[in-house]
């Protein structure tokens, strides 16, 4: 079997989103790239019941599937595109988080509201509800992946990359955090954003080693 440690963390990342609420029942997809192949969950599948050897190998040139006899994920397109679309990534998650989902029937623009959000995701990108698995929508989300890490989907959920499983993931959590936060601070009142200069001054500050610090806080 071809690249068993990925197709394991695929495995142990697919049981964190099921377990952190970010997808119910067979919702939602991940991908992680190896070399020119991506790995990529079969159609139909409740995340955390993939075995290692049902992951779905593409080859991102040409898009060639390794048939093992399953269907790979319905946004076989998303992730192909993705990949092909920015050649730093090398992980991608499909999410349904609650709050994204809400955020999105009543706003657009996710502000960047806290240090975390602003040196662990930035900003985030949005894209106007389009049909699921099509064409359409794959390319929508490859046009956004080379200037954003995570991508809201009107009307449907949340498309995070990193250049590894880990990092994909948290973006996927800190977004919907920051969604909950947003939701929960309109309801009150009107939400205060951090300044674009005040997100320009994280981004400035955010060598490698901050991040990996806020990463390793997060594990
Ligand atoms: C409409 C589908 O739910 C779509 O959102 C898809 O991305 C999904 O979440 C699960 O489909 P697959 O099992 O085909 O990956």
């Amino acid at each position: 079997m071809q690249n068993m440690e990925t197709r394991q963390e695929l495995c142990k990342y697919a049981t964190k989103i099921v377990d952190n609420g970010l997808v119910v029942g067979p919702g939602g997809n991940i991908s992680a790239k190896s070399g020119e192949m991506m790995y990529l969950s079969p159609s139909g599948f409740a995340l955390e019941e993939i075995e290692p050897e049902q992951w779905i190998e593409v080859h991102i040139p040409t898009g060639e599937i390794t048939d093992i006899g399953l269907r790979p994920s319905s946004e076989v397109l998303m992730h192909l595109y993705g990949y092909r679309s920015n050649p730093d990534i090398g992980a991608m998650v499909h999410t349904h988080p609650s709050h994204c989902i809400a955020f999105t029937l009543i706003e657009k623009e996710l502000p960047v509201m806290f240090p975390d959000q602003a040196a662990l995701v930035g900003r985030t990108a949005y894209v106007p509800y389009i049909i699921p698995t099509t064409d359409l929508l794959a390319e929508a989300v490859a046009a956004k992946v080379t200037e954003a890490s995570s991508i809201l989907l009107g009307n449907h959920g949340l498309v995070t990359t990193g250049r590894n499983l880990r990092e994909a993931y948290y973006r996927t959590q800190v977004v919907e955090e920051s969604a909950k936060i947003y939701l929960s601070a309109k309801a009150a009142g009107q939400p205060v954003p951090l300044t674009d200069q005040e997100v320009d001054d994280i981004a400035a500050l955010e060598s490698e080693d901050y991040r990996i610090q806020l990463l390793q806080k997060m594990k």
